[in-house]
C-alpha cells in the first residue's frame, strides 16, 4: 500500500501558520473587522466591574436607590453591546471563511492533478482524501475562533490586568503571580501536544485509506472470506488512533487543570487579602468588588489559552500536511524550456536506449528498462510481449511521459517527446489501460473525454470500433451513468468503452495496455479488425499476453531483461526465436 511521504523537518507553529498569508490575505479586512468586534465585545465585558464598583460605592454605599438607575441602564447596554459585537463578528467571517476554504480545496485538487503518476504511486489515497476534508476543516475553524481570540484574549488579559493594578496594585501582584509557571508548562506543553496532533492527522489519513480500499475491493474481500481481517485490521489502526486522541486529551486535561487551578488559587488568596485589606480600611468594598469581577471576568482568556495553543497547533499541522502536497513538485518541473510541435517527417514510434527505474526501487536492483531500442513504423501495430513483470506497462507508460525515461529518448515522428509541450503529446497519444477506470458520469461524458470537441459521428465511430454497441440498449444509451455511482458494467464492456474513449480522437498514436484482456476470443478479433480499419494511419503499440492477439499485429517485439531481444512477424519469431517460442507455448507463461 502506498504511504504518505515521511513529513518534513517540524516548523514552529507560528511559521507554519504564517504560510496561510496568501490565503488570508483577501479576506485580511474580514479578519480584522471580526478581530475588532471581538475585541470591542471583550473589553465592553471589562468596563462591567467598573460600573459594579461605582455601584457598590456609589448608590449601595449612600443607600441611593434613585442613583441607580443609570449604572443599571449602563450595565445593560454594555451587556447588549457586548452580544451584538459578538453576533457581528460571525457574521463577518462566515462567508470569507467559506470562499477561502473552497480557494484552498481548489487549490490543492488541481495541484492532485498535476502532479506525477510517481507522487500518487507513493502517496495513500486516504492521506490526500483527509487533507482535502478534515485539515481543510481544522484550518478554516482556526481562522474563525482561535486565530481572532488569540488576539482578543491576549488584549483583554492586558488591558484587564491594567485596570486590576490601577484599583489595587498588591491584590494585582497575587493575582499574577501564576503568570511565570504557567508560560514554561504552556511551552512544554505546546512541544508535545504538536507531535500528538502530527501523528493523530496522519492515522486519520491511514483510517481513510484502509476504509477507502475495503469499499472498493469490496468484492474481493467477500469473495475470499477476508472482511473480518480486514475490520480487525480496521479496529488495530482506530484503537491506535484513539491511543493517541486520549494522549491528546490527557496532555490538554493536565494543561487544563493547572491553567485552571494556579489562578484560582491565586484568586482566592487575592479574595482573602482583599477582605482583610477591606476590613480593615485599607481600601472600599466598591474596589475589591470591582477587582474581583475583572479577575473573573479574565478567567475565560485565560482558560481558553488551552484549547487555543492546542487548536492552533492542529492548525498549524493542517496547514503543514497542505503545504506537503502543494509543495511536491510538478510532473514539468524538469521540462525543457524550447518545447517544440512535430514537423511533418512521418518516422514513427521510436525508442533509443531508453533506460529506467523505479524512483522507491531498492538501490541493488538492476535498472528494470536496460536500454530499450525500438521502432514502430508510421501506422505500424506492434505487439509488446514479455514475461510478467518484464516492464511491458512502464515502458508504454513513458511514451505518454507518465513516467519519464532516466535514460535513452522516445521520438515520436522523430521529435524527443520531451520536446514535445505535454498538452500536446497527450493529444497525440492516446492510451487504454487493463483495468479501465470509469468515472461518474454518462457514457457520452466518459468516452468524450479521449476528445472533448468531438461530436456525434465520431462517439458513434469510437462506440462501433470498439465493438460497443451494448450502450444502445442502456436504459439511456450514451446518457447513462455509468461509474461508482451509476449502472455497473461488466468487466468487458467497461474494458470497450476505455477503448473507445481511446480512439475517439482518431490519435496518431495508439498505447493500448492489453486493453483487450476481458473480451472473447471473437470479439477481440472484431475490435482488432475494426481498429485496422479505422485507425490505419495510426501507429500502434499494443502489450499482448495472448497469442490471438498478438496475431493481429503486423510485427512482434520481445522484451527481457529489459531490453527487446527480437522484433518480427508472429510467424518468424515462432521459428527463428526459441525464448518466444517458449512464451506462446506457454512454456515460459506470459502470465507466469
Ligand atoms: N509504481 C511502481 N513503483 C515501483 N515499482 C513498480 C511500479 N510499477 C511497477 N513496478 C515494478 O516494475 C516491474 C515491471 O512492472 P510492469 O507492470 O511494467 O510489468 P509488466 O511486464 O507489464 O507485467 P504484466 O505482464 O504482469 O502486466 C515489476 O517488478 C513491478 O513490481
Amino acid at each position: 500500500m502506498p504511504q504518505h511521504d515521511t513529513p518534513a523537518a517540524p516548523r514552529s507553529t507560528i511559521r507554519s501558520l504564517l504560510r496561510l498569508w496568501p490565503y488570508a490575505r483577501p479576506i485580511r479586512w474580514y479578519l480584522t473587522g471580526s478581530t475588532v468586534s471581538a475585541l470591542l465585545a471583550s473589553l465592553s465585558a471589562l468596563l462591567i466591574p467598573l460600573v459594579l464598583r461605582h455601584i457598590v460605592d456609589g448608590p449601595v454605599a449612600h443607600r441611593d436607590t434613585a442613583a441607580l438607575w443609570a449604572p443599571c441602564a449602563l450595565l445593560l447596554l454594555f451587556g447588549l453591546l457586548e452580544a451584538g459585537l459578538f453576533g457581528l463578528r460571525r457574521w463577518m467571517l462566515a462567508k470569507p471563511l467559506a470562499v477561502l476554504e473552497r480557494r484552498m480545496r481548489g487549490d490543492l485538487y488541481a495541484r492532485l492533478q498535476r502532479l506525477p503518476v510517481s507522487f500518487h504511486d507513493r502517496w495513500a489515497s486516504g492521506q490526500l482524501l483527509s487533507r482535502a476534508t478534515s485539515d481543510m476543516f481544522t484550518i478554516r475553524l482556526f481562522l474563525a475562533f482561535p486565530l481572532v481570540f488569540l488576539i482578543v484574549n491576549s488584549t483583554v488579559f492586558l488591558v484587564g490586568t491594567g485596570i486590576m493594578f490601577s484599583l489595587d496594585w498588591q491584590l494585582a501582584v497575587i493575582a499574577m503571580l501564576p503568570a511565570a509557571p504557567l508560560v514554561v508548562l504552556c511551552s512544554y506543553f505546546e512541544r508535545r501536544y504538536s507531535a500528538a496532533a502530527r501523528k493523530a492527522q496522519d492515522q486519520n489519513g491511514d483510517l481513510a485509506t484502509v476504509i477507502e480500499e475495503s469499499v472498493l475491493g469490496i468484492r474481493i474481500l467477500k469473495s475470499f472470506g477476508r472482511h473480518r481481517t480486514m475490520a480487525a485490521r480496521y479496529r488495530a489502526q482506530a484503537v491506535e488512533l484513539r491511543g493517541t486522541e486520549l494522549l491528546k486529551a490527557r496532555l490538554l486535561a493536565n494543561l487544563w487543570a493547572v491553567i485552571v487551578g494556579l489562578p484560582e488559587v491565586a484568586l482566592g488568596t487575592a479574595l482573602a487579602v482583599g477582605v482583610w485589606q477591606v476590613a480593615e480600611g485599607h481600601t472600599t468594598a466598591g474596589t475589591l468588588v470591582g477587582f474581583l469581577s475583572t479577575a473573573l471576568a479574565l478567567r475565560w482568556p485565560i482558560e481558553s489559552l488551552g484549547w487555543l495553543l492546542a487548536y492552533s497547533n492542529e492548525a498549524a499541522t493542517a496547514t503543514d500536511r497542505f503545504f506537503e502536497v502543494l509543495d511536491a513538485p510538478l510532473a514539468d518541473a524538469g521540462d525543457r524550456p524550447a518545447a517544440t510541435d512535430l514537423t511533418p517527417r512521418r518516422d514513427g514510434l521510436r525508442f533509443e536506449g531508453v533506460r529506467f527505474r523505479y524512483p522507491d526501487a531498492p538501490a541493488d536492483s538492476p535498472d528494470l528498462l536496460q536500454g530499450v531500442d525500438l521502432h514502430v513504423r508510421p501506422g505500424e501495430t506492434m505487439a509488446l510481449v514479455g514475461t510478467t513483470g518484464s516492464g511491458k506497462t512502464t515502458l508504454t507508460a513513458l511514451v505518454p511521459r507518465l513516467y519519464d525515461t532516466t535514460g535513452g529518448r522516445i521520438t515520436l515522428d522523430g521529435v524527443d517527446i520531451r520536446d514535445l509541450p505535454r498538452p500536446r503529446l497527450r493529444e497525440l497519444v492516446s492510451m487504454a489501460f487493463e483495468e479501465p477506470t470509469l468515472f461518474s458520469a454518462s457514457v457520452r461524458e466518459n468516452v468524450l473525454m479521449g476528445a472533448p470537441d468531438a461530436d456525434d459521428d465520431a462517439l458513434d465511430r469510437a462506440l462501433r470500433t470498439a465493438q460497443a454497441d451494448f450502450v444502445r440498449n442502456l436504459p439511456e444509451g450514451t446518457a447513462t451513468q455509468v461509474g461508482e455511482q451509476g449502472l455497473s458494467l461488466s468487466g468487458g464492456q467497461r474494458q470497450r468503452l476505455a477503448l473507445a474513449r481511446a480512439v475517439v480522437g482518431s490519435p496518431e498514436f495508439l498505447i493500448l495496455d492489453d486493453p483487450l484482456s476481458a473480451l472473447d476470443v471473437h470479439t477481440e478479433a472484431l475490435v482488432e479488425a475494426a481498429l485496422r480499419e479505422v485507425l490505419a494511419d495510426t501507429t500502434a503499440l499494443v502489450v499482448a499476453h495472448r497469442p490471438s492477439t498478438v496475431q493481429l499485429a503486423d510485427r512482434v517485439a520481445l522484451l527481457e531483461d529489459g531490453r527487446i531481444t527480437a522484433v518480427g512477424t508472429h510467424h518468424d519469431l515462432l521459428e527463428s526465436c526459441p525464448a518466444y517460442r517458449e512464451l506462446m507455448s506457454g512454456e515460459r507463461s506470459l502470465a507466469r
